[in-house]
């Protein structure tokens, strides 16, 4: 993929869209005290992250993503209950030299984490107790809700991830297990229902309404996001 060819427009709209996150005040649907939950899309390279968070938030199949870099912010609000839920969904990048000098940001104050891999990728299952790790390493509490997502269901002559290995490892870990495709228009209900299934955990698990993004925050990862983005030269 060449880099220097990822239109800045995409990363404008990403951010701009981010920014209206300090300004809710002028969503007239959105209540001025609506709950914002972070929650983090983790995994390997090309397992569907960014197609995956596109759907939920944008109820379509992504056609020729481009490699995350650093991180590309998505929202959602759903109503639970009568009550309005902001979910902000951090697609996060799964190439190493794209996520290092962001990796802190990702875990800072998460909600909820999403493990994704994909189950035409055995190497994208391996690498599942990888990010685990990871997240356990930056000091995420046992209350966080996890969730393990195995996509490209769709591809079923390609599967090299049977659902009882996948089961197993979740089971493992006590954490749930969804296999979905971003891609099946018919998986479209199914993919709502991870985010949902978070959602409605978090909204039981936080009484407080919680801290939004800081301009500033904002501004410091998409500084770094350009000087990754001048930087790279594949
Ligand atoms: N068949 C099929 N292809 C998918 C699905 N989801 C994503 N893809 C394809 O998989 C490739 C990678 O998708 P991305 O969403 O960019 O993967 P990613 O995990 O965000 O990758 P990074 O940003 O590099 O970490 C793309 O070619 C997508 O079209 C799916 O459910 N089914
Ligand atoms: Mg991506």
């Amino acid at each position: 993929m060449a880099i220097e060819n990822k239109p800045r427009e995409e990363f404008d709209t990403v951010f701009s869209r981010n920014d209206s996150l300090e300004l809710s005040s002028h969503h007239d649907h959105d209540p001025a005290h609506a709950r914002i939950f972070k929650i983090i899309v983790i995994g390997d390279s090309n397992v569907g992250k960014t197609c995956l968070t596109y759907r939920f938030c944008g109820g379509t199949f992504l056609k020729n993503p481009e490699a995350t870099i650093g991180v590309d912010f998505r929202e959602r609000t759903v109503e639970l209950d009568g009550e309005s839920i902001k979910l902000q969904i951090w697609d996060t990048a799964g190439q190493e030299r794209f996520r290092k000098s962001m990796v802190e940001h990702y875990y800072r104050s998460v909600h909820a984490v999403i493990f994704v891999y994909d189950v035409t990728s055995l190497s994208s299952f391996k690498s599942v107790p990888e990010w685990i790790e990871e997240c356990s390493r930056h000091c995420v509490g046992p209350l966080v809700p996890r969730i393990m997502v195995g996509n490209k269901c769709d591809l079923r002559d390609r599967r090299e991830v049977p659902t009882s290995a996948a089961q197993c490892l979740a089971d493992s870990y006590n954490f749930p297990l969804f296999e979905t495709s971003a891609k099946d228009p018919a998986e479209k209900e199914h993919v709502d229902a991870i985010f949902l299934t978070l959602a409605y955990r978090l909204k039981s698990h936080k009484p407080l309404r919680l801290k939004q993004p800081s301009q500033t925050d904002v501004r410091h990862l998409w500084n770094q996001k350009e000087q990754e983005s001048a930087s790279c030269h594949c």
